[in-house]
């Protein structure tokens, strides 16, 4: 069934007249069921009005649009009633004459008797018969208000939307106005949408409250779902017992954003040569083949255009080296791994934290699982053999690598392996091998299998030494795979070279992921100083087809995903998902405050003024409940659930971590407890 309202990613950017724009709202997407209330709740200047407008048709998005029942909003429409907090009504008219009015205009096809007939029944129901010939200036600010409402629910709009409607009244007023609101939504099954800053009205009146971020680049933090049965009754609302839950949760939001906003303080900035602060980079890399962007950007001259005229990329030989350059500066930027940037931030294994932030995602999939040869030819071919012959040989310990806890090699093998019944800590062994060092530890015989990425199932394939069991497209097409990340601090000190970086990346990454490029990308990643590797087995996948080693080879076009399908917009649902699955295998603690230290981790702002000045498509990901192969659904609005009724886990820590302002290291949040 199709919404009757659909929010379909907007944004909403104002050009300001110093010549720089600001961007309000940013891919808003939001669906509205017929008869719905939903409250839109948010700080000072977060955008809310904005929203409201465009949905009214008032304003215009820059990008995106609004569908009410199949038909796109373009102009302000009698289907869509506005009611403002300062009433709007003609102070020369009286009550009756300001609901005639709009009654007149918009449904001047009926007899004049049905008219008179409709503005007396609404005059009754928002109880204003005694008042009926009076002026503005003779009423109340409870009164007026009631006379826009009126006026607005006369014309029979199909969505009522309600601008901060009892904002000026007093609480006495303000709470027999929405008793009275909420009556005439229910009787009339009205759609709403309301702007609102008080919580309990938020939770009285409406079904869903959907909590936006602060700006810029405001867009939906949280939707919550107000499970109280209608029709509702003031103190069965306060007596519910959800009612607490949801208005702490509210005001968790809305205090983690206050926070965010006093992290956004400027700092004085020293422009150097080209108009960076900085031109000369260390850049870390992992021998991989997704490490292309990085390698094309500085071999094809993408750097340089983008003023960064001395890029170094510095290959490390392993994910703990290159984390632990990163925390002590040595590096100004890498390439990361999906959680690393989050784990950093938390302070993961007990290290301090170190704020890290990520302005672009530069690869998504390419990685797959490899069992060793001799497990094959034993007949273990699918996990449920392998369970059954670990059942029947329990003294037999199993070892697989991964290349790093943060790592979605390690969150997928760990989901394939629990999603069987297997518990990947107590049934089998998970050891941490860097990417180059996983066919020789294959072929000694020191592990079973591994998930890493590519070239090197594609390596112990082409060697006879393993078989690939699944590629990642098999378990969850279209994840996070590897994410440009540098120090807070750094991007703080060095605004606009950490934009040119994210610029000229994703011009690369776009120069990858057009196939008529890959044989020159192919040629320069298996240089000696970059992946190292032999062009034979690091074809499959980017060029050719992949070849599992048990049957046909096939192509796998989206293997290795630089840029199409929104690839590169930091995916905050995505990220969240790795972050309860870090916290579900005791890697790292779930934070309280999760909606702020996304907001913290991903710069969407980034990456949309590097998209933009690129001319590409600036959209993130929609945000949706994320499925995996095995069915089982995370739903991004409710992370702590999730994690409450998974099966197999460690113990979970949730709590509020706070992170630090500056540079200085600190306490990760496990010593902070137990100092
Ligand atoms: N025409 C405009 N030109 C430039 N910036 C604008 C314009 N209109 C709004 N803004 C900015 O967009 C942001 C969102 O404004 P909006 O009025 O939607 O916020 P709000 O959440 O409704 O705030 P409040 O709760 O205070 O009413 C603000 O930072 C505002 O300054």
């Amino acid at each position: 069934m199709s919404a009757f309202v659909e929010v379909d990613h907007i944004d909403r950017i104002f050009p300001l007249p110093n010549g720089e724009s600001y961007i309000a709202l940013k891919n808003i997407e939001l669906k509205i069921n017929k008869g719905e209330f939903i409250s839109l709740i948010g700080h000072s200047g977060c955008g809310k009005s904005t929203l409201l407008n465009i949905i009214a048709g008032l304003d215009r998005p820059t990008t995106g649009g609004v569908i009410l029942e199949g038909r796109e909003v373009q102009k302000p429409g009698p289907d869509r009633m506005v009611v403002f907090q300062n009433y709007s009504l003609l102070p020369w008219k009286t009550v009756r004459e300001n609901i005639a009015l709009a009654v007149d205009r918009v449904m001047r096809h009926l007899p004049k008797g049905e008219r008179k007939g409709i503005v007396e029944h609404h005059i009754d129901i928002v109880g204003l018969r005694h008042a009926a010939h009076k002026r503005p200036a003779q009423l109340s600010g409870g009164m007026k208000q009631r006379v826009a409402i009126a006026r607005a629910l006369a014309i029979r709009p199909k969505l009522l939307l309600l601008d901060e409607p009892f904002g000026a009244l007093d609480a006495l007023t303000r709470g027999s106005l929405q008793e009275q609101l909420m009556k005439i939504c229910q009787e009339n099954e009205v759609t709403c949408v309301m702007v609102t800053h008080d919580v309990d009205e938020a939770l009285l009146l409406s079904d869903r409250i959907v909590m936006l971020t602060n700006g810029p680049a405001a867009h939906i933090g949280q939707i919550l779902d107000v499970p109280i049965p209608r029709p509702r009754q003031r103190l069965d609302v306060v007596n519910h017992p959800s009612y607490y839950a949801l208005r702490n949760e509210m005001l968790y939001f809305l205090n983690q954003q206050k926070r965010a906003k006093r992290t956004k303080a400027k700092q004085p900035i020293a422009i150097g040569r080209n108009g960076l602060e900085k031109v000369n980079l260390d850049i870390g890399f992992i021998p991989l083949t997704d490490c292309a962007p990085l390698v094309v950007a500085k071999e094809k001259g993408i750097f340089a255009r983008h003023g960064l005229e001395e890029v170094n990329l510095v290959r490390k030989p392993g994910w703990r080296a290159l984390a632990s350059d990163m925390a002590s500066g040595q590096l100004d930027a890498a390439q990361m791994l999906a959680g690393m940037p989050l784990a950093m931030t938390l302070g993961m294994e007990n290290q301090p934290s170190v704020p890290i932030v990520t302005a672009l995602t530069l690869s998504r999939n390419g990685n797959a699982i490899t069992w060793s040869k001799q497990l094959y030819d034993q007949g273990i071919r699918s996990l449920e053999d392998f369970k059954r012959s670990m059942l029947a040989d329990s003294d037999k310990v199993h070892t697989f690598g991964m290349v790093h806890p943060t790592s979605m090699h390690n969150l997928l093998l760990r989901y394939w392996f629990a999603s069987h019944g297997i518990d990947p800590d107590w049934d089998i062994n998970l050891t941490v091998i860097p990417p180059p060092q996983m066919v020789s530890n294959l072929k000694a015989g020191n592990i079973d299998g591994y998930c890493v990425g590519e070239p090197w199932n594609s390596r112990a394939v082409y060697e006879g030494l393993g078989v690939v069991m699944a590629t990642d497209l098999d378990l969850w097409a279209g994840h996070i795979e590897k994410v440009l990340g540098v120090r807070e601090a750094w991007a703080n000190q060095y605004p606009q070279t950490h934009l040119a970086l994210v610029t000229a990346l994703l011009e690369a990454c776009e120069y990858c992921d057009d196939r008529r490029n890959r044989e020159e990308i192919l040629q320069l990643i298996c240089r000696p100083e970059y992946v190292g590797s032999a062009p034979e087995y690091t074809r499959p996948g980017l060029l050719d087809p992949y070849n599992k080693g048990t049957g046909e080879p096939v192509q796998l076009l989206d293997y290795n995903q630089f840029y199409v399908d929104r690839t590169n917009c930091p995916d905050r649902t995505q990220m969240l998902w790795v972050m309860a699955q870090m916290a579900r295998w005791g890697i790292t603690p779930f934070p309280k405050n999760w909606v702020e230290i996304i907001e913290r981790v991903c710069k969407i702002d980034v990456f949309s003024e590097a998209a933009r000045s690129l001319g590409f498509l600036d959209t993130e990901r929609d945000r949706a409940p994320i499925q995996l192969w095995d069915g089982e659904v995370f739903n991004p609005d409710d992370p702590i659930g999730y994690l409450s009724q998974v099966a197999i886990k460690r113990d979970i820590q949730i709590q509020e971590i706070m992170l630090a302002n500056d540079d200085t290291p600190t306490p990760s949040p496990s010593l902070r407890k137990i100092a």
